[in-house]
């Protein structure tokens, strides 16, 4: 017999293969490892703090987009909270509001990141990209495509010791970025996971959620391949 196999995936092995995909997360992209060891210029982290904006920016739409696609009122209960955690509740800070406060300790100012003038056109093509996706593909595979968070705890908690070891220059707020999403991260991954395995019930939808997981990680890895281009350019000299 030929094509794709059909079998339903048991639990723990539909887990682990997503799991497995955390090979192909951003960790250990060159960018992130010269961020991590210091080695980039105030130029290099005000560069991705700008274009780190735009994704920050368009993750309650993203997260908006899903919502409108599923018809679970349980599911929709638990996934508003992705939205009001970036927007802000009214009258409170939001992650977006924290993003600022990083990017402005980086020495930017305000307005040139709301402009997006540092913004790289591979960064908001990738961003777009995933945008895209949660608007237009089955919001289980949407929702899967966020299961990188699974991968994220353990970056920040080593990107915030790095940052403050290598760039103390940084003032005391600008880390409450990722000081508050360490908090939310965890438990939000294991909830995500949690209803992929859930709701992705026959092969097609567990493969599909296997390939949302590999798209994701392209596009997080395109957006440091376009800002890793961008900041490390040599100067023209003529
Ligand atoms: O700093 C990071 O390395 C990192 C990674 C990711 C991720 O893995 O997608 C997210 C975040 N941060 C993050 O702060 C965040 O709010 C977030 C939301 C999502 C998502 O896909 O819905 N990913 C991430």
């Amino acid at each position: 017999m030929t094509g794709a196999p059909t079998e339903v995936l048991g639990r723990e092995e539909f887990r682990s293969r997503l799991e497995s995909l955390s090979a192909r997360y951003w960790d250990d992209h060159p960018f992130h490892r010269a961020l991590h060891e210091g080695a980039l210029r105030k130029e290099d982290l005000q560069l991705w703090a700008a274009n780190r904006w735009y994704y920050q920016r368009m993750l309650p739409r993203k997260d908006a987009a899903i919502l409108s696609n599923c018809p679970d009122r349980e599911v929709r209960r638990q996934w508003i909270s992705r939205v009001t955690h970036h927007d802000g509740q009214p009258g409170q800070e939001g992650g977006m509001d924290r993003w600022l406060r990083l990017a402005e300790a980086t020495g930017l100012d305000e307005e040139t990141v709301r402009s997006e003038r540092l913004l790289l056109p591979g960064v908001r093509f990738a961003v777009d990209a995933y945008v895209e996706f949660a608007r237009c593909r089955p919001w289980q595979e949407a929702v899967a495509s966020g299961l990188t968070e699974m991968f994220a705890p353990g970056l920040m908690r080593r990107r915030v010791l790095a940052m403050r070891e290598h760039y103390p220059w940084l003032d005391g707020g600008a880390l409450d970025y990722f000081l508050t999403r360490i908090e939310v991260t965890g438990p939000e991954g294991a909830a995500t996971l949690d209803l992929v395995l859930t709701h992705c019930r026959d092969r097609g939808s567990q493969d599909a959620a296997v390939a949302a997981l590999a798209f994701k990680c392209e596009v997080l890895n395109a957006m440091l391949d376009a800002i890793d281009h961008a900041a490390r350019r040599p100067a023209v000299t003529s």
